[in-house]
This record gives structure tokens, sequence and C-alpha cells, in this order.
């Protein structure tokens, strides 16, 4: 059945354009949630380790497709006492996992730019959080869009702390370069190219900024200019991890 509805996603990828009134992220995500519920329980059986009893202190990193947040979190991980979790990261490693039952689905979803359905993405997190045994993490890349948001808070309610946001501010047209950058020098990444880069900037600008803007207003953005280079922005990073306590 899995098998089917793989190939059922691909033709929806393919031919969802002309569907009336239908996005293929809507399409998809339709897909997903009549296929998905027991598929889904096998993630949350991969952890059988137990989280520390310190609750988790979570800092979110947003910003736009190559604006630097990987290249960023490396730095706060090598200056303060953070884990590093990229949701896109963990999500192309499930992806290869030999046997995944998500590889298909989660390459269809990135080729195209668009957000992967939460219940994948926030096990994926919470599995990682908890075999690492660690206290402290930067959860890069998530959360992307409204789905996201809601299923950390129904997955997560109570289970972490979240810091702050940070927020790399950066201009589409260096995002661009970036991604581009990064795919001519060998990511090997199967949407830093043009044609998935215009789908990603799309969702990240209908998708993401709107979620950006929430935890603007509740107060808890800190926004980084990401346009200087690396070792500059960095400053501004070590600035706002300092003030808000962390050593
Ligand atoms: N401040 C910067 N100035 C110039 N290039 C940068 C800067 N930060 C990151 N890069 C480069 O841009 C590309 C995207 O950076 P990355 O950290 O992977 O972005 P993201 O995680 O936001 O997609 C990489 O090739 C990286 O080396
Ligand atoms: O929470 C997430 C994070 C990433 N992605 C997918 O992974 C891609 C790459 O995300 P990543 O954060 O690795 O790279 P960025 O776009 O920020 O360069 C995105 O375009 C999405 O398709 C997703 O679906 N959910």
């Amino acid at each position: 059945m899995w098998r089917a509805f793989t190939r059922l996603i691909a033709i929806t990828v393919e031919s969802s354009s002309s569907a009336q009134g239908a996005t293929p992220h809507r399409l998809l995500t339709q897909q997903f949630q009549a296929h998905s519920h027991q598929q889904i329980n096998y993630l949350s059986l991969l952890n059988n380790r137990k989280m520390s009893s310190e609750k988790p202190k979570v800092v979110f990193v947003l910003g736009g497709p190559g604006a630097g947040k990987g290249t960023q979190c490396s730095k706060i991980v090598q200056r303060f006492q953070f884990t590093h979790l990229s949701a896109g990261d963990l999500l192309r490693e499930e992806r290869a996992r030999e046997g995944s039952q998500f590889g298909q689905l989660i390459e269809d979803y990135i080729r195209n730019g668009q957000i992967v359905p939460v219940e994948v993405t926030c096990s994926l997190l919470e599995n990682a959080m908890k075999n690492s045994g660690k206290t402290r993490f930067l959860i890069d890349g998530f959360p992307r869009n409204q789905d996201n948001l809601d299923g950390w808070n129904r997955q997560m309610d109570g289970k972490a702390d979240m810091q702050f946001v940070l927020f790399f501010d950066c201009a589409e047209d260096v995002c661009v370069e970036r991604c581009l950058g990064r795919g001519q020098s060998g990511s090997g990444r199967s949407d830093d190219n043009m044609e998935s880069l215009k789908k990603r900037i799309q969702t990240y600008n209908n998708d993401s900024l709107p979620i950006i803007k929430f935890f603007e207003q509740a107060g808890q953005v800190k926004t980084i200019d990401a346009s200087p280079d690396a070792e500059k922005v960095f400053e501004e990073v070590e600035r706002v991890f300092l003030a808000n306590g962390f050593q």
C-alpha cells in the first residue's frame, strides 16, 4: 500500500498544477494524512532512550534558504554548549536510510521546495533530542509553517523550553546566490538549483515568514543581519547568546 502511495505522490506532484483549486502542497498533505497513521508509529519506536530529567532548552534557528543558518549553528556549537539539529539534515538522513518508508515522500517534498508533514519531522527531531542525551538544542530550519508549529506544540508540549528564535535576515538575491554557490561547490543537494529554489523561496515567503512574524509579535525573535561575512554575523550571534545567559 505504501508503494502505491508513494507512486501516487509522484503522480500528484506531476499533475497537480492542473487540479482545480488544489496546490501540490495541499494534495500531498491530504494524501499523507490519509495514509500516514500506521506508518508514523515506527518513528516513535526508533527511540528507546529516556530524556534526561532536565527539560531541554531549545533555540529555533530560522531564515531563508541559504541565509547561513547551518554555518552559524556550527559556530554556536563551537562556542556554546549546544547540540545542532538541522531538520533538513534529519530529513535527508531519513530519506537515505535503507528501508525508510518515507524516503520517496521526503524527496518529493524537498525537490518541490515544500514542507514535509510535521509528523515526520517532529518525530525525527524528538528522537534526535532524546538520543543525544543533551539538554541544549539549536533546532535549525524548523518550524517552517503553521503545520510545523502546531505539530511541535502538540507533540512537545511540556517537554521542552523554547528560549528564543534566532532569525537570520537575508535578502532574497543573496540567499539565491549562496544556495547556488553551495550547489556548485558540491553540496549534492537535489534542491540547490534554480528550479527548486524558486519554489523554496515562494514557500519561505508564503509559509515561513508568517511564523517568524508570529514569534516576533510574541517578543521572541532575535534578528541578525545575515548579509556580512560569516565571522561578522557570528559576532552578533555571540552577543545574543551572551545577553540571554548562555556562557
Ligand atoms: N555570511 C556568509 N557570507 C557568505 N557566504 C555564506 C555566509 N554564511 C554562509 N555562507 C555560505 O552560503 C551557503 C549557505 O549557507 P548555509 O549555512 O548552508 O545556509 P542555510 O543553512 O541557511 O541553508 C554555504 O555555501 C555557506 O558556505
Ligand atoms: O522542518 C523542515 C525542514 C526542512 N524541510 C525540507 O527540507 C528542505 C531543505 O531545508 P534545509 O533547512 O536543509 O535548507 P534551507 O532551505 O534552509 O537551505 C526544505 O526546503 C523543505 O523541503 C522540511 O520539509 N521541514
